[in-house]
């Protein structure tokens, strides 16, 4: 089938080529040229590193980025598209933009998501004259190597776009779970109420970061510990996002201080070199001297 993507930023590029990897012809689209010839460069890299791995063959490369095109043009990008998916950056309003200007120039079959990972599927739906069409299609990244899509089913998506998203997501070759639309979905909620506890637990001291981490890697088979996956992800963003869960789902997902005082200091992690381990070339060289301070 025919499918757009909106952004082609660190998710938009990645939700393109394991579509195309799928078969499908896919047009990518970004507001900015050199993000768009980045991110085609971007799927260019990968694939090229799934030959020299022996995931897949040269052939198979070249089949797969000549069924990707990139543009500027909205238009020409979702004008055709069965399926459109928008990676914009995360922000309600520019989201339910891109979903108006999506249904003004599209047919009214068209099925319109959104990657997005925290916002409200059912607010940007209802902008739509259709909003049964919409649905949320949530990529882990990067999107060629994490196996999971969350389907998050909106107020108003009908039984229709259910199904064609999962039939999407398998087609894809990928695990599929589908959730309400509610706060966090399954995967964040999850997450962050794990990396909050966690955080509170070297505030008290009950035992260091990389103690900690490995209870969980290695007692419950979990690939990264909670803090670690917090140094990973921006500890500026996992605090973004617990103060959306606390405001939606109340006072258990009040963000620690320490995570605070962190992020005002720009510890935000493996981007800053120092979140609650300490990071050098991106390797984990040590952990950071601040814990066991706090007793919240
Ligand atoms: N980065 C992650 O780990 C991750 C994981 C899961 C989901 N998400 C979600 O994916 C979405 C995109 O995140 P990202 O990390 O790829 O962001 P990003 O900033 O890397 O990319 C966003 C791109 O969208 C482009 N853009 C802005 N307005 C546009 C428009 N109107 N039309 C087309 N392109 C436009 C920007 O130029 C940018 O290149 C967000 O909703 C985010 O929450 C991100």
């Amino acid at each position: 089938m025919q499918i757009a993507v909106l952004g082609a930023g660190s998710m938009g590029h990645g939700i393109a080529q394991v579509s195309a990897m799928a078969g499908h012809d896919v047009v990518m689209r970004d507001i900015d040229e050199t993000v768009v010839e980045d991110g085609l460069e971007g799927i260019r890299s990968n694939l090229q590193g799934g030959v020299d791995r022996d995931k897949l063959t040269a052939t198979e490369m070249d089949a797969t980025l000549e069924r990707i095109t990139g543009t500027t043009d909205l238009e020409a990008a979702v004008a055709d598209a069965d399926l459109v998916i928008e990676a914009v950056p995360e922000d309600m309003d520019l989201k339910r933009d891109v979903f108006a200007d999506v249904e003004a120039a599209t047919g009214g079959e068209t099925i319109i998501a959104s990657n997005t990972s925290s916002l409200s599927v059912t607010e940007m739906a209802s902008v739509l004259e259709r909003p049964e069409r919409a649905v949320g299609l949530h990529f882990f990244n990067p999107p060629h190597l994490m196996d999971l899509v969350e389907i998050v089913i909106a107020e108003q998506t009908d039984e229709r776009t259910e199904t064609f998203a999962v039939d999407y997501v398998r087609d894809l070759e990928k695990e599929d779970v589908v959730v309400r639309d509610t706060a966090g979905f399954a995967s964040s909620r999850l997450g962050i109420a794990l990396g909050l506890e966690a955080i509170r637990m070297v505030d008290q001291g009950v035992a260091s970061p990389a103690d900690i981490d490995e209870s969980m890697s290695i007692g419950y088979g979990h690939p990264m510990g909670p803090l670690e996956l917090t140094d990973h992800v921006g500890l500026d963003v996992r605090l973004h996002i617990a103060e959306h869960l606390r405001e939606e789902l109340g006072e258990r997902f009040r963000p620690p201080q320490s995570l605070r005082r962190k992020v005002r200091a720009g510890k935000l992690g493996k981007k800053t070199g120092e979140g609650y381990y300490v990071w050098e070339d991106g390797d984990r060289v040590g952990m950071s001297g601040e814990w066991g301070e706090d007793d919240e």
